[in-house]
């Protein structure tokens, strides 16, 4: 049990359910995600992580239960928990006219939290885009958009990411860039969900896992790892 004066946690999900369901149906979810955590959302195809972070990012409207930040309904106050989220979706959001460092720029700016020039170059070459940098983004490779998606929310700094399969089309330098980027998040105060076939690979100390399938099983969810 918390201690009473303990600060409630980033982000919970209290009796979330998807109207679209997974292949065994409606069943809630709850979580509570405290600032240097991660969710780790697994679970088979058509089990519903899509659904559960399209909720969690205000794109999908639940059936029933509500999203929590810092303990309040987000209904209540969408603005300040909007400000602080970034959502990484199976797209990448790439305007693909604009060359991959516009993107970048683009990208931050309707975030509202625009860069400096020096830190947008450091982050190309972080995700090694730099040679790459002036190229229109539809001629960008799979993987190459990716990271382009990812450098955007690294260089955003919001509190809270929602990261649907993150390490889609990712080669090992690249999901080493992310785990290395999702590490340095945590330490420093941040949150994250993210929805992978793959173990995320950050501190089991940090991470909790919500499998999909075991809630489909025993028709409501199960989050465990850290408390
Ligand atoms: N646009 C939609 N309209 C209606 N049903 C949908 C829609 N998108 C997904 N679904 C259904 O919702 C359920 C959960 O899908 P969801 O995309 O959340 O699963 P997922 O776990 O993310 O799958 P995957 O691992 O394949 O990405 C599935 O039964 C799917 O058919």
């Amino acid at each position: 049990m918390r201690p009473a004066d303990a600060p409630p946690p980033v982000l919970g999900a209290r009796g979330l359910v998807s109207r679209r369901g997974g292949p065994r149906g409606l069943a809630p979810v709850d979580f509570e995600l405290h600032a240097g955590q991660l969710l780790h959302v697994r679970g088979a195809n058509g089990s519903g992580k899509t659904s559960l972070l399209r909720m969690l990012a205000g794109l999908l409207r639940p059936l029933a239960g509500s999203v929590l930040w810092h303990g309040g309904d987000v209904r209540r106050a969408p603005s300040a928990y909007f400000a602080s989220m970034a959502f990484l979706a199976h797209g990448n959001g790439l305007c693909g006219e604009l060359s991959a460092a516009e993107n970048l720029r683009y990208a931050l700016h309707v975030a509202g939290t625009p860069q400096p020039e020096p830190r947008i170059a450091e982050t190309l070459r972080d995700w090694r885009l730099d040679g790459c940098a002036g190229l229109p983004a539809l001629r960008l490779s799979q993987g190459q958009s990716r990271r382009l998606a990812l450098a955007a929310i690294v260089l955003g700094g919001k509190a809270l990411w929602l990261l649907d399969e993150p390490d889609a089309g990712l080669d090992a330098a690249s999901l080493e860039q992310l785990r290395a980027a999702l590490d340095a998040h945590l330490a420093a105060g941040g949150a994250a969900v993210v929805a992978s076939h793959r173990e995320p690979g950050t501190a089991a100390a940090h991470t909790q896992t919500l499998d999909m399938d075991d809630y489909a099983d025993a028709g409501y969810a199960v989050a465990v790892g850290v408390t």
